[in-house]
């Protein structure tokens, strides 16, 4: 396994964010996290970028234990934390830095990553002449330019209008296959979840544990997997799993 989490529990003072918390992610797999608001869905990814420690239980990549930040783990999150002053190429080169490639070498590893999310012809423009989810694309090639094996997104895509968003997830399945990576990816919305994953995992409510994992398994990627009438199945199942784990409230007035 690449990722496992085992029995996590995270406690902040009094109250439990997570608790029982047990999930495995596969080498080079696409895994989507859906919960309601509050499940502690931004906590896990905080857990396993090493930013935070878990009250109990264990996170291990590769098999050992996560002990703090590290270049294995590429992070993406849903503003897109550019540096307004530089351009879409200083960006990407600025998460190079840290890597310890020669200044030399970095606007190359840059520009190339650019140009696989791309923006190969914006390396010049600074953020303000970007749109949103140009921006995004950024954030992208500037994780992805680190060559993280793990690429950690919590809700990236959130921000944007409909139609850039479904653009930029075609697109993530695209650098996806072409990569390799292994993804994690955080998201509220079910359709969001289903297009993307490979499997669903699906959790409860405050303290957030696994629910259930969801195999998404389509005969191809490629087509319109929205009009497969199998994509409506499966967006059917994830909903009735949240809504089961609903407050008696939620049900009543939803
Ligand atoms: N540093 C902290 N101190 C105290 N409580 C916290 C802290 N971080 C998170 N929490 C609480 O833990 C719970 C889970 O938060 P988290 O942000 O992980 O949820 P989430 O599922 O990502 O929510 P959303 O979908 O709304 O972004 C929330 O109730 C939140 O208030």
């Amino acid at each position: 396994m690449k990722i496992r989490f085992r029995e996590v529990t995270k406690e902040f003072g009094a109250f439990t964010a997570l608790s029982g918390f047990n999930l495995d992610v596969r080498p080079g797999e696409f895994l989507t996290l859906v919960g309601p608001s509050g499940c502690g869905k931004s906590t896990l990814l905080d857990l396993l970028t090493g930013l935070v420690k878990p009250t109990g239980g264990e996170i291990l990549v590769d098999g050992r234990p996560v002990e703090g930040p590290g270049l294995d783990r590429g992070v993406v999150f849903q503003q897109y934390a550019l540096f307004p002053w530089h351009t879409a190429l200083a960006n990407v080169e600025f998460g190079l830095e840290a890597t310890g490639v020669p200044r030399r070498k970095r606007a190359s590893i840059a520009l190339r990553h650019l140009e696989l999310v791309g923006l190969g012809g914006f390396a010049s423009h600074f953020p303000h002449e970007l749109s949103g989810g140009m921006r995004q694309r950024v954030a992208i090639a500037r994780s992805l330019a680190c060559d993280p094996e793990v690429l950690l997104m919590d809700e990236p895509f959130a921000a944007l209008d409909a139609q850039t968003r479904e653009t930029l997830q075609e697109e993530l399945l695209d650098i996806w296959q072409r990569t390799g990576k292994t993804i994690v990816f955080i998201t509220h919305a079910i359709d969001e979840a289903v297009y993307l994953g490979q499997r669903v995992a699906v959790m409860t409510p405050s303290p957030g544990r696994v629910r259930e994992v969801v195999d998404v398994d389509f005969d191809t990627r490629s087509g319109d997997l929205r009009a497969d009438p199998r994509f409506g199945e499966y967006r059917h199942r994830i909903w009735s799993l949240l809504r089961e784990e609903a407050s008696p409230l939620a049900q009543a007035i939803g």
